[in-house]
């Protein structure tokens, strides 16, 4: 069991080989190719400005989820999604209804500071994150004491899980980076209504 990342009000643990290289290279190639990847836009400061990355929705498809006044309408799972849910869910210890798929084509793609608190998510979201491709540099902040910050690189294979109060006090990003890097696929799986 790995410790926690966080120092205080939240819970975050990181596994940084929870799938092995051969899963993590075959796992990456399908989501590259069979994901319906989409470059969406979103409400920034009263502008709709386009997303610095591709995403698609995956889930029950009654339930559609939104964020940062964007709706989006789940595409059904597919069985090499269904695989990774399921190898995650007996770590986390709950049962995931969707996933959101970022696809970080080079360093300049990148998801700005922002916490997943939606409504739908419930008082204290369980989040389930999973990286494959591209080592790309991932921050947590306190929300309120900006000053306390972690980092940590997130890896081809790793599993990152947050939960308990994590998302009321931290907030995280992937920041942009002008090293020369190839793509970098993100799942985060999230248990909506
Ligand atoms: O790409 C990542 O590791 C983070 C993704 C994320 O924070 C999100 O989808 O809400
Ligand atoms: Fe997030």
């Amino acid at each position: 069991m790995p410790t926690n990342l966080l120092p205080f009000q939240g819970e975050a643990s990181f596994f940084p080989d929870f799938f092995s290289e051969q899963e993590s290279d075959l796992l990456f190639q399908k989501a590259v190719e069979e994901i319906h990847w989409k470059q969406e836009p979103i409400w920034m400061f009263g502008k709709k400005v386009m997303q610095p990355r591709l995403t698609a929705l995956y889930g029950h498809p009654e339930i559609s989820y939104g964020y940062s006044g964007i709706e989006m309408k789940p595409f059904p799972w597919t069985d090499f999604l269904l695989e990774i849910k399921n190898r995650i869910e007996k770590e986390a210890g709950v049962i995931f209804t969707h996933v959101l798929l970022n696809h970080y084509r080079d360093g300049k793609d990148s998801m700005g500071w922002h916490r997943d608190n939606e409504k739908v998510l419930g008082p204290n979201p369980v989040i389930g994150s999973v990286s494959f491709g591209a080592l790309r540099n991932f921050q947590l902040r306190h929300y309120v004491d900006k000053q306390h910050k972690i980092s940590l690189d997130l890896s081809h294979g790793s599993f990152l899980l947050m939960k308990g109060e994590t998302q009321h006090h931290w907030e995280h990003q992937i920041p942009k980076t002008s090293k020369i890097i190839g793509p970098r696929i993100n799942m985060t799986f999230r248990r909506i209504g």
